[in-house]
């Protein structure tokens, strides 16, 4: 089967929507671009397939009513605009995928809820349940207690994740921009890719600046980093503009077409890996880098040399090698004040000097990615 075949037979499909999509010049929601999104997603459910949507649009939709005409620049004012505006979006999509005999169920998620391993088995649960029980789900950043340390910020990325979390056979991408061009297209002269069959193909392309709209957040590069999240998985990806949903979800040649590179791995921490930035460096010795690297074991306190940055229990962190490179990157247990006294022993003494709890793995191997090394 070729990848376009793939794309129109998929079964299972997330689609992310850009807030420059669903809203007027004005910032309102715009109630025509939503019925046309919702008509073409419940075209493909009517052929089957199960949808997950993931929505941006809160902030947006919320400018008007709070009477502010730009997307905010201080957190909290964003925050206040998401809680005003996703319930006016969520409204908007019921009533419109009521038309079509569609129940719509609003899951609004954190970065925790991907990370975490309680967390994400929880969200992996909801989300099976809500399709074996024919709800299309509705997904948002939960951006009224996101922080700015901890947000995803963009809806691309999240995406990507929600796509590989419930095992989906198709990301779509949906802009106000019909495809990814090998420069911003609103300068004008850059030309469409067809198709990216490997990173090579993104080489020559440049993603500066956001669209006109001025709400959307992420412009291209988060689309492109959702896509090789996404592809990097096994799932190929279509990007393109809102009004093509329908012919892209056919498998029609519009937009570009991610072809997978990589296949589906069983974790949880692609975020990690792609798309969260570390909050401190730990140095390993040469023992603990091959511990950690080929035999995938728990980084413990004995093969610890040097600690920066300011983290606490359950940040990510990078581990880095003798030479300053970084070659995991892992959830750690412990806070950074507290490392420094713990290095280089054995969990064994820690244990009867300070306790059974510091008998811990300063990171879980469930919960350690291991870096590209370049
Ligand atoms: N190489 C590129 N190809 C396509 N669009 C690009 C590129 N570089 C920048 N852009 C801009 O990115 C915009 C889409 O990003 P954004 O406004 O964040 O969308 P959304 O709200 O859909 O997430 C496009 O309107 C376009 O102007
Ligand atoms: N969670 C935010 C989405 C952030 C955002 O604007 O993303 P996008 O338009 O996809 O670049 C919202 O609903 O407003």
């Amino acid at each position: 089967m070729t990848v376009r075949e793939q794309v129109a037979r998929a079964s299972r499909v997330v689609v992310k929507v850009g807030s420059s999509s669903l809203t007027t010049a004005d910032g309102g929601i715009d109630p025509d671009r939503v019925r046309a999104l919702v008509d073409a997603l419940a075209g493909v459910r009517a052929r089957g397939a199960e949808v997950v949507l993931v929505s941006s649009g809160a902030i947006a939709a919320g400018l008007a009513p709070l009477g502010l005409s730009r997307r905010p620049g201080d957190l909290a004012t964003q925050q206040a605009a998401a809680s005003v505006g996703q319930g006016m979006l969520v409204h908007r999509y019921n009533e419109e995928f009521a038309r079509h005999g569609v129940v719509a169920g609003q899951v609004l998620l954190t970065v925790d809820d991907m990370t975490r391993r309680s967390h994400y088995r929880n969200a992996y649960r909801t989300f099976a349940r809500l399709l074996e029980l024919g709800v299309l789900p509705v997904v948002n950043e939960n951006d009224t207690v996101a922080t700015s340390e901890i947000r995803f910020g963009d809806n691309d990325r999240l995406a990507a994740l929600v796509a590989h979390l419930v095992h989906a056979d198709l990301l779509l991408l949906l802009s106000d921009v019909d495809g990814l061009y090998d420069g911003n297209p609103a300068n004008g002269g850059a030309t469409m890719l067809g198709e990216v069959v490997s990173d090579a193909d993104l080489d020559a392309v440049r993603t500066g600046g956001s669209g006109s709209s001025g709400v959307g957040t992420g412009g291209m590069q988060t689309k492109v980093e959702a896509a090789r999240i996404a592809t990097g998985a096994g799932i190929p990806v279509v990007l393109t503009a809102s009004a093509l949903a329908d012919r892209a979800l056919a498998g029609d040649h519009v937009g570009t077409l991610f072809h997978p590179t990589g296949r589906r791995r069983p974790t949880r921490l692609l975020w990690l890996a792609h798309a969260t930035e570390a909050q401190g460096r730990i140095s390993l010795d040469a023992g603990a880098v091959r511990a950690v690297t080929e035999r995938r074991a728990s980084l413990l306190p004995a093969g610890i040399t040097g600690v920066s940055g300011s983290f606490v229990g359950g940040d990510p962190v990078d581990l880095v090698d003798p030479d300053g490179v970084p070659v995991a990157r892992g959830l750690v247990n412990y806070d950074a004040d507290e490392l420094p006294a713990l290095l280089g022993r054995s969990t064994h003494d820690l244990a009867r000097e300070l306790g059974a709890s510091y008998e811990r793995e300063v990171v879980h191997r469930d919960d350690l990615v291991l870096l590209p090394r370049g």
